[in-house]
């Protein structure tokens, strides 16, 4: 098996025609992570990885693996292998010989090639279907002898272009599982993309959240979920009430953000006098019912109430603000269960307010 190498992506820009897919993007990947490209469609996250892996030209910038600059390299002299989302798999060859595929265009003989290829077949509990076609496995199945074939040259980064999105979701949710037990076994990088939060915070060590062709935040699942860098990634992430207004206070870290037509609320973080802002509260930090600080709760209208099991989601509306979300679980809910139309007091913890930063254009 190869050594994981770090991946090192420097001011990469890719335009096709017209259209600017990627920004003049930086990141660095440290070998053996787990990272996830996540966003909506169109950010440019799939661009980012056939540049990674070859299949697609740099406009500008450099992709370095480990010490190698490998931005002008063909894909299969790049330590990388990709993984696609069809798995791209030959019909009319059997397991053995689809897993073997890219040793044999490498001339590697094929007693060594088949023996190599059953190695990863076995890896993927598969041996008992070697001599099978594609068509005669299940989508778990498939999706696991196109991991085997990625394998294969053992590569130092495995990249995979939404590898979960043709499973049902159940499978989707085992196959996660085996991916990421998977990467920790093999030690290897992976880069994954997705557009799924909840696929990328269970899976990643670093998520890598892009809009518009640029990233908006590079961090751990948990720094993403506590500490979102800017509007796009609370709102997109969907966790956070993102409320937006001016800043008209300032003293030491705590800003005061008036809301158009609405109230004013304390935040933490840096913020410019006179500027416009924004500022996160989490949606499952909010409480109701308790009287309001100001600068820390508004009075409400309830405009929705949606149960959701062990929680309940309310919509709210009140100074200024449009839609504001509470989620409570049903214990609290049902403490003081409140209907469409009341007027409750809905309040937070200072610390759980932040300001949020500007998108970098
Ligand atoms: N071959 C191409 N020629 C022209 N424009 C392209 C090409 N490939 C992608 N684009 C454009 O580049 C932008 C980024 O596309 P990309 O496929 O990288 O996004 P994505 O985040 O992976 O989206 P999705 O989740 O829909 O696959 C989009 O505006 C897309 O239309």
């Amino acid at each position: 098996m190869s050594q994981a190498a770090a991946i090192d992506i420097a001011a990469v820009t890719k335009v096709y025609g017209q259209t600017t897919a990627v920004h003049s993007i930086s990141l660095k990947i440290p070998a053996g992570t787990y990272c996830c490209l996540l966003g909506p469609s169109g950010c440019g996250k799939t661009s980012t990885l056939r540049m990674i892996a070859g299949h697609e030209s740099v406009t500008t910038g450099d992709i370095l693996l480990g010490n190698t600059n490998i931005t002008d390299l063909a894909p299969a002299a790049r330590g990388t292998a990709m993984m696609f989302q069809s798995y791209a798999l030959f019909p009319h060859l059997d397991l053995v010989e689809n897993v073997a595929f890219s040793l044999k265009m490498k001339g590697v003989d094929k007693t060594l090639r088949r023996a190599k290829a059953m190695e990863m077949l076995e890896l993927m509990q598969l041996q008992a279907y070697a001599d099978r076609r594609p068509a005669q496995l299940s989508g778990g199945q498939q999706q696991r002898v196109a991991l085997a074939r990625a394998l294969i040259t053992d590569p130092e980064a495995l990249l995979l272009d939404e590898p979960l999105s043709a499973l049902d979701p159940f499978l989707k949710i085992r196959m996660r599982a085996e991916l990421k037990k998977l990467q920790t076994s093999l030690g290897i990088t992976f880069v994954h993309v997705t557009h799924s939060q909840e696929e990328a915070m269970a899976l990643a060590d670093l998520i890598v959240i892009m809009n518009d062709g640029r990233i908006e935040q590079a961090a751990d699942p948990r720094t993403v979920f506590e500490r979102p860098a800017t509007a796009f990634v609370a709102r997109f992430m969907g966790d956070h009430n993102v409320i937006s207004g001016r800043v008209t206070a300032i003293s030491g870290e705590t800003a005061v953000i008036s809301v158009a037509g609405g109230a004013d609320f304390a935040a933490t973080g840096k913020a410019e006098m006179g500027s416009p802002a924004d500022m996160a509260v989490r949606t499952d930090h909010v409480r109701i019912g308790e009287s309001t600080v100001p600068g820390f709760g508004f009075t409400g209208s309830v405009t929705n109430v949606e149960y959701r099991g062990s929680t309940i989601k309310l919509m709210l509306s009140g100074a200024g603000i449009e839609d504001f979300t509470a989620i409570l679980t049903d214990t609290a809910f049902y403490a003081r269960p409140v209907k469409v139309g009341e007027a409750i007091p809905v309040c937070w913890d200072a610390n759980d307010a932040i300001i949020l930063g500007k998108a970098a254009k």
